[in-house]
């Protein structure tokens, strides 16, 4: 596939991890179960939860710290809560916490209620590889107790490893798993948990897709979003359109259309293009500047008639259209209708930053708390 590059202006300090290093310096803190809450607890949180070894490190450093799978061979077993910060570096201000599969989050000394008041997610994490019986026990306790916590809470479980599946086998685990869990939940009279399920893997762009909805469903300004790419996309002749959040490669929004996987994993290669170009060529001869700025863009056209557009839209977020190369020769059309369309998403966010201000104030387990707050694009940087 000949690719032609183009990159316009690659450089100047902008924020996101000087050149992209591996682990884009989210703080990681470390936490003895046992700990009170610090006062960064108060951030909407997202769990990750499953037995031992299900894989759940592994999804939190795949998707955001850019560890490539091979290397999750070698992760060792996680004996503490891990609390990863993402807020610095990414648009949506959460905490992922990340539990250790073999403690027994309900031992008395371990305040399993102030964790679950200010969930905005729960991801279950199931080994698809492994026998799930006991994995389907877990499923049931923990999202029994989250729910009589904290009736708001999304719970998401993560069919996880199906790269070792056939595809027959993966709707087979899915449709066998769906039973379980929603029939034990009938049960114990608890029909009202919503259980959403998603068949993943690090080993492709399944975790950052299932990643994406879990997100997506966290932002309150969703609707909105999305229906300023249906009015972008449509006026400017353009067939997709994804708004990343480009450290993670979460997508938190896309037009209306249906989308397909291999467009989605074409937008997060041509991120990773410019990301590691901008690395290469796009910083300073001393080595200052940043891999992502205000100036950010670049189009690919493919021997296939497709053209990939990329435009920065706020320090966190990127737009990365798909369209036709003859859509393409409108291109001062386009240019203008981003013009149009970066503007709004920073009013959206301006607005729900300042509106959200107070609502950070709030206690912890309020149902305010379920939306993700969201690194909206400072007032200065407009
Ligand atoms: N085939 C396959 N293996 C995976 C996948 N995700 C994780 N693994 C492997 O599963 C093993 C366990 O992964 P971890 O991330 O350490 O699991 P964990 O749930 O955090 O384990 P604890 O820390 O013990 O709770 C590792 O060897 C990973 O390489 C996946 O999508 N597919």
């Amino acid at each position: 596939m000949s690719i032609q590059y183009d990159v316009e202006q690659l450089s100047d300090s902008y924020g996101v991890a000087d050149s992209f290093p591996k682990d884009f310096g989210y703080g990681e803190e470390e936490a003895d179960i046992e700990d009170s809450p610090a006062p960064s607890d108060s951030k909407p949180r997202i769990l990750l939860m499953g037995l031992r070894r299900s894989g759940k490190s592994s999804i939190q450093k795949v998707v955001f710290h850019k560890m490539s799978p091979n290397e999750t061979l070698f992760l060792e077993s996680t004996n503490k809560i891990y609390k990863d910060d993402i807020s610095s570096s990414s648009f949506v201000n959460f905490q992922i916490w990340d539990f250790p599969g073999q403690v027994d989050f309900f031992d008395p000394t371990f305040d399993y209620e102030m964790i679950f008041r200010g969930t905005g997610a729960l991801i279950f994490v199931i080994d698809a590889q492994d026998d799930y019986v006991e994995a389907l026990g877990r499923l049931h306790l923990t999202v029994s107790r989250a729910y009589r916590v904290n009736p708001d809470i999304n719970f998401e479980v993560f069919i996880h490893k199906v790269d070792g599946l056939s595809d027959d086998h993966k709707i087979e685990t899915q449709r066998d798993i769906h039973q379980r869990a929603n029939d034990d939940l009938a049960d114990a009279s608890l029909e009202k948990l919503h259980l959403s399920f998603y068949l993943t893997s690090i080993y492709d762009h399944s975790i950052f897709e299932a990643f994406s909805k879990v997100v997506q469903k966290l932002i309150p300004q969703l609707p909105t979003l999305e229906n300023l790419l249906n009015i972008f996309i449509s006026n400017s002749g353009i067939e997709k359109a994804f708004l990343f959040d480009v450290v993670s490669k979460i997508y938190i929004a896309t037009d209306s259309s249906p989308v397909d996987m291999q467009s989605y994993e074409l937008c997060c290669d041509m991120i990773d293009v410019v990301i590691d170009v901008s690395c290469i060529y796009g910083l300073r001869e001393d080595g200052s500047g940043s891999a992502y700025d205000k100036e950010s863009m670049a189009i690919i056209k493919l021997n296939n008639t497709t053209v990939l557009y990329l435009k920065e839209v706020t320090k966190f977020l990127a737009l990365v259209c798909i369209l036709r190369e003859e859509s393409f020769e409108r291109k001062g059309l386009i240019d203008y209708n981003f013009h149009c369309f970066r503007k709004a998403i920073h009013e959206v966010f301006e607005v729900g930053v300042s509106s959200q201000r107070p609502v950070s104030s709030q206690a912890v387990g309020s149902p305010c708390n379920k939306a993700v707050a969201m690194n909206g694009t400072p007032r200065n940087t407009v």
